[in-house]
């Protein structure tokens, strides 16, 4: 029998310790063996593959397939706790449709599936939707990064303790929950908003002053341009499908370390950064095989990818610029999509 969850029921199990947990661990397994860092994980990620929908620009199909094995999550049971290894065959169907939002009816941009394997069989088994999984792994894979490329370059309980200011370019979907989820997880002191519409930064704005605990004393601005967005910011989380750099090195702090996570841009990832930023900055990514494939014509070398910094502490230096150049890998996805099953499989969610 196959299982479906449909986007209610993965919604309502969806919570950052979950999330956070499976991304890291799937950041992690995808990291090729080294004896001085020793995982127990692995992964088989190839790269993902591309399918146009037709010759129009904007609309066009990733396929992505992972095997995660033996790694770990949190307990749906208790989220303090840490579950024991689990291992899972995933594929997810991703499209990718630019002008949803505008359409008649608005529809997300990004939309997806998870298909779920039995890893003995190899049978079907479930099927996910997976459009706010897709969200809330890419905003943890920027959680994660930030954590360790951006805090523990000032120390081990920096995240908990430095004040920071936050900057969001693009307020689609990405930028909205990348947006509550810094400030749900870090002290963020100012938080600036930019959209090439003002119309959806200030609705942005908005939604967060009542979501937000007014205690928090973040301070929100909405910005007509990404440079007064950027300029006083310690990081920067930008998704949008600008074929054009948005942010400028001269938009940046001067030696003071800005950590960027770089989310967005459509079919060729880096191009919503200018090059003058990558030429001064380290770059990290989620995973190299995507990076050979999609990462070609990129302005600087990449240094690491993020599990490596997780796994050898290797973080950058104070004062330098940090890129993660996030694209989505399917590993975080299967990691994830095994979480909320574990979730939704509770037998007090189903008493009969
Ligand atoms: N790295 C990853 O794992 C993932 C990356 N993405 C990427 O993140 C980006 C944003 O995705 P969503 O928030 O779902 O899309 P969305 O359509 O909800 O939001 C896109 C935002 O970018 C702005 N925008 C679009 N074109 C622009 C341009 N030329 N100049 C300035 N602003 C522009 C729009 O005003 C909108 O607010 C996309 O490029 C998408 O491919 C999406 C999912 C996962
Ligand atoms: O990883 C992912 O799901 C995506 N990356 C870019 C568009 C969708």
């Amino acid at each position: 029998m196959v299982n479906y969850y449909s986007a209610d029921a993965v919604r309502e199990v969806l919570t950052w310790p979950l999330v956070n947990k499976a991304v890291e661990s799937a950041l992690v397994a995808i990291v090729k063996e080294d004896p001085k860092t020793p995982s127990t994980s692995f992964a088989f990620q190839p790269k993902r593959t591309f399918t146009a929908c037709g010759k129009e620009p904007g609309k066009i199909l990733l396929t992505m397939p992972a095997y995660v094995g033996n790694y770990k999550l949190k307990s749906p049971r208790d989220p303090g706790e840490v579950e024991h290894t689990h291992s899972t065959l995933a594929c997810k169907l991703v499209t990718s449709f630019s002008g949803n939002p505008r359409r008649d009816l608005p529809l997300p941009s990004i939309q997806a599936h998870v298909l779920l394997f039995d890893n003995q069989t190899g049978q079907l088994s479930a099927i996910m939707e997976g459009t706010d999984l897709t969200t809330w792994r890419t905003v943890s894979a920027s959680l994660v990064a930030t954590k360790y490329l951006y805090f523990r370059r000032f120390g081990a309980q920096a995240e908990q303790e430095r004040n920071i200011n936050v900057a969001i370019v693009g307020c689609g979907v990405q930028g909205q929950l990348h947006a509550a989820a810094f400030c749900a997880h870090f002290r963020v002191r100012q938080l600036n908003l930019y959209n090439r519409t003002h119309s959806k930064a200030q609705d942005l704005s908005y939604q967060l002053r009542q979501k937000l605990n007014i205690e928090s004393g973040t301070q929100i601005n909405v910005c007509s341009s990404p440079n007064e967005a950027c300029q006083d910011a310690d990081i920067i989380c930008i998704a949008t499908y600008s074929k054009e750099p948005l942010i400028q090195l001269a938009d940046l702090k001067t030696n003071q370390g800005v950590h960027i996570n770089a989310v967005g841009a459509g079919e060729i990832h880096f191009s919503e950064v200018a090059p003058d930023i990558y030429q001064q900055a380290k770059v990290y990514v989620d995973c190299y095989a995507n990076a050979e494939a999609e990462l070609v014509g990129l302005p600087a070398p990449i240094t690491a990818e993020v599990g490596e910094i997780i796994l050898n502490g290797n973080y950058p230096r104070e004062a330098e610029i940090s890129i993660f150049q996030s694209m989505g890998m399917a590993s975080e996805d299967a990691c994830v999509a095994q979480a909320v099953r574990n979730a939704l499989s509770l037998p007090q969610r189903f008493p009969y």
